[in-house]
């Protein structure tokens, strides 16, 4: 039987109410992923360019860490990823994420909240790193409503 796992960061929740809105809509496990340091307000501060998100999404190689791990990966064959979108792209803490798993032959289906930031740039960096995945897509979603209809697209 084809099993989904529903994977998300979120930093401020816009992104937890999307997944928590997926996850109602079909049958899937769900894994929030959780930074081992949570990222405070001043942290997220985009203005100052030496906050900790600054830093770290102005280096590409940069992998905050995460505290927990999806128990057996292997078992699913689809993998939502979602994310806010930071500096136009995923935040480095997905990419930790993507490195840490084998996505040989899954589906990879990303999705993402921004204040008005397309997911286009975040697809072509995670195909980059996973081109051993069946597939990789992408959608902005700004709702819940719009989350729904998406599921319903692409079951
Ligand atoms: C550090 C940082 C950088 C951001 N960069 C962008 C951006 O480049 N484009 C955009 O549309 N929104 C940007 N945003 C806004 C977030 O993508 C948006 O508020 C998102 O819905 C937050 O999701 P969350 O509540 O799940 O963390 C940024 C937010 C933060 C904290």
């Amino acid at each position: 039987m084809s099993q989904t796992l529903i994977a998300y960061f979120s930093a401020t929740g816009r992104t937890a109410s999307i997944a928590d809105a997926l996850s109602s809509t079909m049958e899937a496990d769900v894994f929030e992923i959780n930074p081992a340091v949570a990222y405070t307000n001043e942290d997220l501060n985009w203005n100052n360019d030496q906050s900790r998100s600054s830093l770290e999404m102005k280096d590409p190689s940069s992998r905050p860490e995460i505290s927990n791990h999806v128990e057996d990966m292997s078992k699913y064959d689809t993998v939502f990823i979602g994310f806010p979108i930071w500096w136009y792209r995923e935040p480095s803490i997905i990419d930790t994420f993507i490195d840490s798993y084998d996505f040989t032959n899954k589906k990879v289906l990303l999705f993402c909240t921004s204040g008005g930031t397309g997911i286009e740039s975040a697809v072509s960096n995670v195909k980059k790193m996973i081109p051993e995945a069946l597939s990789v897509e992408g959608k902005r979603l700004s709702n819940i409503k719009e989350a729904k209809q998406w599921i319903n697209k692409e079951r």
